[in-house]
């Protein structure tokens, strides 16, 4: 494949500016925008303003939408931080491209087991340890910088650019969705093409091109049995616990092989075709690799490839992710939680549908509650859900995403889904109803939401490129 011109120019330019990118990312990060974080509200806010100097200075012309306020539980409201709309071009002999990043991050802490510095950016082996590295303030910058790039060249970029950059997408994607709705006769209404990066590599080398997601439908049960904690000395055995209760419970979801036991929930899932099963035979996917990376001692599905990727992303899954109001420090603490709430999801998959999903996980609940027959208090919460996505990978759009990936990696790109949820991407497509491109750049351990959450340097770089690339690509279809 001849390498056009322009990109050998983009390519080494980005090349050369590889300590300035780094240094952008390591002020990035130090922004705590923890957007789930009521206290960390103004470092939101602050990260919205930095980026959207960025988009000025790289020539877009920025709108600060207002979306309104945060229901916080005790009832007061709080500013949510604002979206950017940011434009680069209005030509109309071109495409417009809409491309979506967030800039909200995960909670850290070094006190979780990191070993450095969360939003302190740190260097180790050619990796960027830092809270929003990877998910999504690295991928973000790769944009500004391909355009850049761009700019520096003199190089004409050969798409319209339409940015939404939104800060709560680790928190629900609050406010998101009635701005959009109100804008598709608007800002969204020359749209052409929509581009995500906010999703990772299957593994560490090969590049991949997704086009699926799973949904999330978020839960908790809280279960009262006294008004604050109690000695387990004094109160233990005269009370029913509500820990005891909570664990029953939880423990009913799922079988001991992590099988859903929620009657009628897997009904809907859409059977799985050939073709589909055909796309998954050519993903490069290092089962060990993969079981290495986690550091545990066996997969489900261990020996089979397709299986197991399917199951990261093609079919539901259950996970408990924790309990607020148990003692969790180290140690032992002879306490009887006086109201304990348990945590967990469901990610869904075509064809099941969000309100049916927890009709059937309200019922299921409420009948092992009155199996357990206890006399606490008790009481299910739903969050806000978001939808699952899947994409025509074999759209014109994708063909450019991996004509892009194949200048810069030199490989070809695997067509691949992904287990997680991002809620824009099903808002935009029923509110656009056009083509979705997801366009991952850092790699597979990269340790999103984790501790100790990176970029590799060079995913870091050659992601920007890729970005120039994929603006060239989309350009001429
Ligand atoms: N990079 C996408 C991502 O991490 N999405 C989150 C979205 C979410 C849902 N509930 C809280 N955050 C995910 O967990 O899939
Ligand atoms: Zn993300
Ligand atoms: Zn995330």
């Amino acid at each position: 494949m001849s390498l056009p011109e322009v990109y050998a120019q983009l390519f080494k330019y980005i090349d050369s500016h590889r300590d300035e990118y780094i240094e952008e990312l390591r002020e990035a990060v130090a922004v705590q925008s923890v957007s789930g974080s009521p206290e960390r509200r103004k470092d939101t806010c602050r990260m919205v303003d930095w980026t959207a100097k960025k988009l000025q200075k790289a020539g877009c012309e920025v709108t600060i939408r207002d979306i309104g306020f945060e229901e916080l539980p005790d009832g007061s409201e709080l500013p949510l931080p604002p979206v950017i709309f940011a434009t680069l071009g209005s030509d109309p002999k071109k495409s417009t491209i809409c491309i979506y990043g967030h800039l909200d991050v995960q909670p850290a802490s070094v006190e979780d087991g990191w070993e450095s510095e969360p939003f302190s950016l740190t260097e180790r082996d050619g990796k960027l340890y830092g809270r929003g590295a990877t998910d999504d303030k690295g991928p973000v910058l790769c944009w500004i910088h391909a355009i850049e790039a761009y700019n520096a060249m003199g190089a004409e970029i050969p798409v319209n650019i339409k940015f939404i950059l939104e800060s709560m997408e680790e928190s629900g994607c609050l406010g998101l969705e009635e701005l959009l709705a109100a804008e598709k006769s608007s800002y969204l209404s020359d749209i052409d093409y929509v581009c995500v990066s906010d999703n990772y590599w299957v593994g560490t080398e090969v590049p991949n091109i997704t086009y699926g997601l799973r949904g999330v439908c978020e839960y908790q049960i809280a279960v009262e049995c006294a008004k604050q904690d109690l000695h387990s000395g004094l109160y233990g055995g005269a009370v029913h616990e509500a820990l005891g209760d909570l664990v029953y419970l939880l423990n009913t979801l799922t079988d001991s092989e992590g099988n859903i036991l929620i009657p009628n929930l897997l009904e809907s899932v859409a059977p799985v075709t050939s073709e589909e099963t055909d796309l998954y035979r050519s993903i490069t996917f290092d089962l060990n690799e993969y079981r290495r990376t986690i550091g545990g001692n066996k997969l489900r599905h261990n020996e089979d490839k397709i299986q197991l990727l399917m199951h990261r992303w093609r079919y539901p899954s259950l996970s408990i992710h924790g309990i607020e109001g148990a003692y969790s420090g180290s140690g032992l603490k002879t306490v009887i939680p006086g109201k304990v709430i348990g945590k967990f999801s469901i990610r869904t998959v075509p064809n099941q549908q969000t309100n049916e999903v927890n009709e059937m996980v309200i019922s299921y609940l409420e009948h092992k509650w009155k199996e357990r027959g206890s006399p606490n208090n008790f009481k299910i919460t739903v969050d806000p859900p978001g939808d699952w996505w899947t994409e025509d990978p074999f759209h014109p759009h994708y063909t450019a995403a991996r004509r892009a990936a194949k200048h810069v990696y030199g490989v070809d790109a695997d067509l691949t889904r992904e287990g997680a949820s991002i809620g824009v991407v099903s808002i935009l497509k029923q509110i656009l109803q056009k083509n979705i491109v997801l366009l991952p750049v850092g790699a597979s351990d990269d340790g999103a939401h984790a501790q100790n959450e990176k970029i590799n340097i060079r995913n870091y770089i050659e992601g920007t490129k890729l970005f120039s690339a994929y603006l060239y690509e989309v350009g001429q279809i």
